[in-house]
């Protein structure tokens, strides 16, 4: 046996030894359980796309990190751009190349849209109908176009006005509290989604407590779907146990109740202010309207627009502060963009969308926000629902497969110096026309997914990030901070902090002053101008 082998024994061994003696038995029932599935798995492994060498039976379980998009790209290198691992029995393909994800989520669609079943946060907490978690069939269609009729394009150009006064209250918000600006970010990204959803009035806090209802909603789910917080996960046979027998079925259809009375309870005050002819154009108006149209339940469509909002507000805002990391660490990089937004806007009015084919340089920045430091490395994960051959390699029918999004976006070939903030990638020679690498479905990365899976939400949170980038730079300078000593503080390139929804920068400090001293009444105007 290898020293590799043997380094994974003893970290097997170490974790057993932790377990109380009652789990031995449940563990042991565990292991016949996936080395029935090892065993299929295995017969036709030789076809399989190549991989690390596991353990026999647990596979490579014990190989995922923490951070497993680095131990993934590591594993590019060795093994290219499709390669496949064996999680206990579960066969699992990694997608490291713009080409194979391509080829497989964008071409071959029908056979690579679905999700994993996850049985606590898909089926117990969300009732099977959390659209992200949805399983590739008739439900999931008549969520997804009810989602794209009041996402797309055109329907996203509704939001803009209010877009435009969220950003002005957003840049206003930090330069009086510079110090709490990941606070701004998050209270602003979830107060714009919040409108948009369900056009209620900003929200002043970030703490504001439907935000934080929804937020624990997601936070719960996310805990749900982690590998092995749930038995019933590995024992599908479980669900069938009655509710007096299973505390954590009870508990979950319980949260389940609350939470559909919760989003039943928003839905009914929009419908109300429809009746009589008071709502603003929102996401969730739309869905009234059209509802029979749509053909979704109450509850279906109640569910669809609360989670709308999950879904949107926590990504923008990571977002948001991966920009504000980037101006901290190229200063040469905000210096070029304020230039461009002077030219085009001038100081005496705000950044409008009115101005966005004129700044060229923020629609690329934009793009580089997400392709530098993309906020879900891995996206989300798909399934595979028939066995499928590519170049020459056999993916099972049930193969969980994964975008590896972090090397995408940092492929050599088309980005030299990936790990640099580089907005002018996306533009030509001339610096005036968008250029995006191909399969990356006009974006320039592939931090938004692929396929008919890709974010529903994506022509919203572009329009969140643009504006705000643009009034944030017309408005202030971020520089780095300096410590009691006087001395500069760098803040890290490379930490980040997994919070299971969103990666984000760690923690960081910046120093955010205003670029002229007629600045802060000009805002103070245009947040007057608002109902915040
Ligand atoms: C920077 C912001 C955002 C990022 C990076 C992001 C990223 C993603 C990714 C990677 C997926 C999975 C795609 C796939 O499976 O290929 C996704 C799905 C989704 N996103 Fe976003 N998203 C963002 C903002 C939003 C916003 C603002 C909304 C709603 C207004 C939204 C709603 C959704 C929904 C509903 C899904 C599930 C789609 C489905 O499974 O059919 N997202 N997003």
């Amino acid at each position: 046996m290898d020293a590799e082998i043997l380094n994974y024994i003893s970290l097997a061994k170490g974790f057993l030894q932790r377990l109380p003696a009652y789990w031995w038995g449940i563990g042991l029932l565990a292991l016949l359980w996936v080395a029935r599935f090892s065993y299929s798995s295995l017969r036709g492994r030789k076809n399989l796309p190549p991989g690390p060498r596991g353990l026999p039976i647990l596979g490579n379980v014990f190989q995922l990190p923490q951070f497993q998009w680095l131990r993934f790209t590591e594993w590019k290198e060795q093994y290219g751009p499709i390669f496949s691992l064996n999680l206990a029995g579960q066969p699992v393909v990694v997608l490291n190349s713009h080409k194979v994800t391509a080829d497989l989520l964008d071409r071959r669609s029908n056979v690579y849209s679905d999700r994993p079943r996850f049985i606590m946060a898909g089926e117990i907490l969300t009732g099977g109908i959390f659209i992200a978690f949805s399983g590739y069939g008739e439900l999931w269609r008549r969520m997804r176009r009810a989602a794209h009729e009041g996402l797309n394009i055109r329907a996203s150009e509704t939001y803009q006005p209010l877009q435009e006064e969220e950003s002005a209250v957003l840049v206003s918000n930090l330069l009086q509290e510079p110090d709490e600006w990941d606070d701004h970010l998050k209270r602003s990204a979830a107060s714009t989604v919040l409108s948009a959803v369900y056009g209620l009035p900003p929200i002043a806090s970030k703490d504001d407590p439907l935000v934080t209802r929804i937020n624990d909603l997601m936070h719960r789910l996310v805990r749900a779907a982690l590998p092995g917080a749930y038995l019933v996960e590995i024992f599908p046979i479980m669900l069938y146990l009655p509710s007096w027998m299973a505390k954590w079925k009870r508990e979950g259809l319980e949260w389940h109740r609350k939470d559909s009375i919760m989003f039943e309870g928003f839905m009914d005050n929009v419908q109300k202010k429809v009746e009589t002819g008071v709502s603003p154009a929102c996401f969730a108006s739309s869905l009234v309207e059209n509802r029979k149209q749509h053909n979704l339940t109450k509850k279906e469509y109640s569910w669809l627009a609360g989670t709308m909002f999950g879904a949107g507000a926590e990504t923008t805002a990571a977002a948001l502060s991966v920009f504000m990391l980037a101006m901290s660490l190229y200063p040469d990089v905000m210096r070029k963009a304020q230039a461009e937004i002077d030219a085009v806007v001038g100081r005496d009015r705000l950044p409008t969308f009115q101005d966005r084919d004129n700044l060229p340089y923020i629609r690329a920045m934009v793009k580089e926000v997400l392709r530098w430091r993309p906020v879900g490395p891995l996206g989300l994960p798909r399934r595979s629902i028939k066995d499928d051959w590519y170049n020459g390699y056999f993916i099972p029918k049930g193969t969980i497969v994964i975008a590896n999004a972090w090397a995408m976006n940092r492929d050599p070939e088309l980005f030299p110096d990936y790990d640099e903030f580089r907005p002018e990638r996306f533009l030509d020679a001339t610096g005036t026309v968008d250029q995006t690498p191909p399969d990356t479905h006009g974006q320039g990365h592939v931090t938004y997914g692929f396929g008919r899976r890709i974010c529903v939400g994506m022509n919203v949170a572009n329009q969140a990030l643009f504006i705000d980038i643009a009034s944030i730079l017309w408005a202030v300078n971020i520089e780095k901070a300096v410590d009691a000593n006087g001395k500069l503080i760098i803040p890290s390139r490379t930490e980040c902090v997994d919070e299971g929804l969103v990666v984000r920068p760690v923690p960081f400090k910046c120093k955010i002053t205003a670029r002229s001293s007629d600045v802060p009444a000009m805002l103070e105007m245009a947040k007057a101008k608002t109902s915040l």
